[in-house]
Formats: C-alpha cells, sequence, structure tokens
C-alpha cells in the first residue's frame, strides 16, 4: 500500500449530452496529471444529465457502448491515473436504467463497477415528487474494491443518507468512501455537509464527494460544494456552490489508522435491544426488536 493518495476533484455543471462531459472530463483528466495526481473523481451525472426521458433515451446505452466510460478509459490510460468516472445512466435489463459508477485502473481497465441502491424518491415541500426510481433501477450489490490506496467504498449521493452501508465499508476495511452527488439546492443547504462529516468522523475514514453545481441544461440545479473529508471530520477542500472547479490535494493514508486508534468505535460497538417502554397498546410487540447491523429493524 502507498502511504499517500493524490486525489484530484472535479465539479461540474454536466451537461445533458455526452460530448460536451467528455470534453470536460478530458481537460480535468489532463490538469489532474499535470498536478501529479494518483486519481481523478467526478460527481454524479458526469457523464450525463438529461431529465429529458425522449432525448435520454437517444443517448443511453449498455456500459460497453456508453462513450462517457470509453472516454474514462481513454483518458486513464493516456495519463496513466486512476479514474472514478462518479456516475452516468447505462441501460438496465427491465428497460429502466442504472445510476452507475466505474473504477478505471491506470491502465484504462474497469477495476469496478456501482450501481447506486438508494434511490432519490422523495416529497420536498414547495416542489413535485422526485421519484428516480421510475426511469432507474437499484443496485442490489455494495462495493468495496482493494487498490494500492487501501480498499475504497462505492456509493452516490442519496446513498449517503443510509449509514450503514459506510459502516459495512468500514467494518471491512475501507480507507476512503466515494459519494459523487448532485445535491438539491434546499437539501444541499441543510444537509451536505453535515451528512458527509459525520460518515467520515463515524467511520474514521475519508470521504471524497465530487458534486454538481449551478443551473444546468435540463432545467435543474444542484447546490456544489465538492467536499473532501478527513477522517477525524476536518474539511480540506470544499469547491463552493457558484461554479465549477477542480482542486489537487494529498490525503495522508495514516490518518485513517490513527482517527480509529484513538476513537476505536468500530471495536467498541457493542449489540443492543430496544425497548420501547409505553402504554400497552394491542399492536405493540411482544419481544424487544432486534437491531441488525443492516439497520434495519428485523
Ligand atoms: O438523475 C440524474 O441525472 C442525476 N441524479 C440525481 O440528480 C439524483 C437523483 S434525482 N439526485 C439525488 O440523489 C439527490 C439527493 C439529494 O439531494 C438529497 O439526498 O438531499
Amino acid at each position: 500500500m502507498t502511504d499517500t493518495l493524490r486525489v484530484s476533484m472535479l465539479q461540474m455543471t454536466s451537461h445533458n449530452t455526452h460530448d460536451r462531459n467528455i470534453e470536460s472530463l478530458s481537460t480535468a483528466a489532463k490538469r489532474a496529471a499535470d498536478e501529479g495526481a494518483d486519481m481523478l473523481t467526478l460527481p454524479e451525472a458526469a457523464g450525463l444529465m438529461d431529465r429529458d426521458k425522449d432525448h435520454a433515451r437517444a443517448q443511453i446505452t449498455q456500459e460497453s457502448h456508453d462513450p462517457y466510460i470509453a472516454a474514462c478509459r481513454e483518458e486513464a490510460a493516456k495519463h496513466g491515473i486512476w479514474i472514478h468516472s462518479g456516475s452516468s445512466p447505462v441501460k438496465a435489463p427491465d428497460g429502466r436504467y442504472f445510476n452507475h459508477t466505474v473504477l478505471i485502473d491506470p491502465a484504462g481497465e474497469i477495476l469496478a463497477r456501482y450501481d447506486k441502491i438508494h434511490l432519490f424518491d422523495v416529497f420536498l415541500d414547495g416542489r413535485d415528487a422526485t421519484g428516480e426510481s421510475s426511469r432507474y433501477a437499484p443496485g442490489t450489490d455494495a462495493v468495496l474494491v482493494d487498490t494500492p490506496f487501501g480498499p475504497l467504498g462505492m456509493s452516490i449521493c442519496y446513498d449517503l443518507r443510509f449509514p450503514h452501508l459506510y459502516r459495512e465499508y468500514a467494518l471491512a476495511g475501507a480507507t476512503v468512501m466515494f459519494v459523487p452527488s448532485a445535491f438539491t439546492v434546499p437539501t444541499g443547504r441543510a444537509h451536505w455537509e453535515v451528512l458527509l462529516r459525520a460518515r467520515a468522523i463515524e467511520n474514521g475514514a475519508y470521504v471524497i464527494a465530487p458534486a454538481q453545481v449551478g443551473d444546468h441544461a435540463d432545467g435543474r440545479a444542484t447546490w456544489g460544494h465538492s467536499l473532501i473529508i478527513s477522517p477525524w471530520g476536518e474539511v480540506l477542500a470544499d469547491l463552493g456552490g457558484a461554479v465549477a472547479g477542480q482542486v489537487t490535494v494529498d490525503l495522508p493514508l495514516d490518518a485513517v489508522a490513527a482517527a480509529r486508534r484513538q476513537i476505536p468505535n468500530l471495536k467498541n460497538a457493542r449489540a443492543f435491544d430496544l425497548r420501547h417502554i409505553g402504554p400497552a397498546r394491542n399492536d405493540m410487540p411482544s419481544t424487544p426488536a432486534r437491531h441488525s447491523s443492516t439497520g434495519a429493524l428485523t
């Protein structure tokens, strides 16, 4: 294992065509390589952000034909850097899409794939309901990838609100967890930084969260504030809420062990029963609920 990950993070305002986004990718890959980065990381929907169903359908293909993923592979090989693709939509077997990430090695090979597990089906006050699952199919597998920088945990955007996913990665030894995102402006303002810092602190791992920013061609607006957080919860980089940008940061990997040595909460964790004390009701469970490691009540 190497002792430092020099990571370059891109904040972008994705367009509704692959071509425009591939231009941003190429420029960012060159800059990352010029700055000596080991890895370039990109936001959710870096490959395509297009809520126009017909316009999107004409562009979206299987992973093997996706022009954005092909471009990521080319840029990785050309510059000899790792690329985390952020995400792009690819066809799923049921006719919907997967919100799909690939991790590409410096030879341009796809080392790992991840499909967003938790879809953004929400009801924000003052806005139309967002039903990501009407167009996207959920992934079923959490994915942790062994690399020279330690095991890297995959996630996307709304996954951030499901802390047991990151706990599983931490228990399996993750040094870094990726949260490429396209947060809404109101939820970004209210929740983004505190959730990311909490995931880093409670798991003693780096969190790298490249994000979409600004007003997009497809009519959406996103919060930005791409962040890199240390295992101790410090904000090491913040790309702001206004415009696209890029930053390169050195992440010393021994900070992971240092955080977990000082606060060994992963080791100090205990199973417990939940006793729900209250007035007797007919529908009360007769046995205490057991809290499972997945965070679901069983
Ligand atoms: O579909 C695309 O093109 C890109 N994907 C997104 O924008 C997704 C699904 S609509 N956005 C989120 O998950 C926002 C989560 C969020 O804002 C929160 O949890 O508060």
